[in-house]
């Protein structure tokens, strides 16, 4: 098991330029994948997601030169061939969900596998909207590896959205190159802010998509991608939120690489900091945020799920009661992060209380840590990010047990975290 020592911070002052975005980096890779003609990445980080959805790609036959974190694509996928193919998704929802997509574009068997956190997580959608396409699958028990058999038979489906738009997102994806045209009617889609991220990428690769409401997507079949593509990844506004909270509870820090138009949900960070105290400010492309007075907030996280956990040690921070709606949303992450955040934040004395669809978090000011205290990732890298910032006015260092849970989505977040 790593375990890393993090230590005291007494106060938070300094600059960090953000990686970029993993969510937008899977999705270009995906449609790059598609395309006919050149297509350059740029601005790629190296964290485990985005590597694993390269690997996809390549498994599917596309090819990519890679050089100081650009991504230039030298060939697209092939659908030519007619042997089995298998993809391996790592540990990433995103790609599982997106590329069991792609086995849409072809009639043989199309296996997913995936590792870690992943093979715990549930395929639900995935498996009942193949099965609306005419696909036969076969999986355990709901969950990975799927085998996926037959031919792609039907184009009007009805799929639900509830637990998951990764799928969707998917669909989105592939639907253009179908032969027919497609119509997806969604039930109940949740995160949407990311259905509005694919649809902003696939403009910018040219693909067209109709979108009723977020409850009815059309797509016309047999479109393609022939026109040059030279894409910078954006900064990740998830990964950003936990230095925006750190100088919310800690001082202050600059953050550069961070788009203040962004189609990102998690940007809305912003606002649940203002709530909650904090100064915000930008200056040209420069985000300011700073500690000012920290009160407890009510929050709806139904759209961003991924920021409970930075918003949980906010609210921890701030005395008195704070509510943060969407707790359904978390059970399906790498992580059931709704109970994980009870158990890591009872360690320094703040107590989450899970009610129906809210989380209370009563915060005790200052969290108190007195002795040296180890916290457990539980092998999930939102919940290792989060409690790093429990070394905030610690009077002890703190221990994170399986620290490298980070990987998956931003390596660098200790050395960072560090020069602030
Ligand atoms: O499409 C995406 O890039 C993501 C969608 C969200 O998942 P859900 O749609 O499952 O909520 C989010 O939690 C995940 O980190 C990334
Ligand atoms: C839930 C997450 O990612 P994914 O579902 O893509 O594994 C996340 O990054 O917090």
């Amino acid at each position: 098991m790593n375990v890393m020592k993090i230590q005291i911070k007494n106060k938070i002052d300094g600059e960090v330029n953000i990686p970029s975005s993993k969510s937008y980096a899977q999705r270009a890779i995906a449609l790059a994948g598609l395309s006919q003609s050149t297509v350059i990445i740029r601005n790629l980080t190296n964290s485990d997601d985005v590597i694993a959805a390269q690997g996809i790609i390549e498994s599917l036959g596309a090819r990519f030169i890679r050089k100081n974190g650009e991504l230039h694509l030298s060939k697209g996928i092939s659908r030519d061939s007619t042997k089995e193919i298998s993809i391996n998704c790592k540990e990433s929802g995103l790609s599982t969900r997106l590329f069991s997509a792609f086995s849409l574009l072809f009639d043989q068997e199309f296996q997913v596998n995936g590792e870690g956190s992943i093979t715990q997580r549930t395929m639900e959608m995935v498996i009942d909207g193949l099965k609306e396409f005419g696909k036969d699958i076969q999986s355990n028990d709901f969950k990975l590896p799927l085998i996926i058999e037959g031919e792609t038979s039907k184009h009007e489906v009805e799929i639900d959205g509830s637990i998951s738009s990764q799928f969707l997102t998917g669909l989105l994806i592939v639907a253009p190159f179908l032969k027919a045209d497609t119509q997806i009617n969604v039930l109940n889609l949740k995160s949407k802010p990311y259905i509005k991220m694919t649809i902003d990428l696939m403009h910018h690769f040219g693909l067209e998509v109709g979108n009723k409401d977020f409850k009815i997507f059309n797509s016309k079949g047999n479109q393609s991608i022939n026109k040059p593509i030279d894409y910078k990844v954006e900064g990740d506004w998830s990964a950003a939120s936990f230095l925006v909270v750190a100088a919310a509870i800690g001082g202050k820090v600059k953050l550069t690489g961070l788009s203040a138009n962004s189609r990102q949900g998690d940007k809305v960070i912003l606002d649940a900091v203002q709530l909650a105290g904090a100064n915000v400010k930008w200056e040209n492309e420069d985000l300011l945020i700073e500690k000012n007075k920290l009160q407890p907030f009510e929050f709806d996280a139904t759209e961003c799920p991924d920021l409970f956990p930075p918003l949980v040690v906010l609210a921890a921070y701030a005395k008195g009661k704070s509510v943060i709606k969407g707790l359904n949303r978390l059970k399906h992450k790498e992580s059931d992060r709704g109970l994980t955040l009870q158990e890591e934040c009872a360690k320094v004395g703040v107590k989450l209380e899970l009610l129906e669809d809210e989380m209370i978090i009563y915060g005790n000011g200052q969290p108190i840590i007195s002795e040296e205290t180890t916290f457990s990732s539980h092998n999930d890298h939102r919940i290792a990010m989060a409690m790093t910032l429990f070394s905030i006015g610690a009077e002890k260092p703190i221990f994170i047990e399986n620290a490298n849970a980070i990987e998956k989505s931003y390596p660098d977040f200790y050395k960072d975290f560090l020069t602030i």
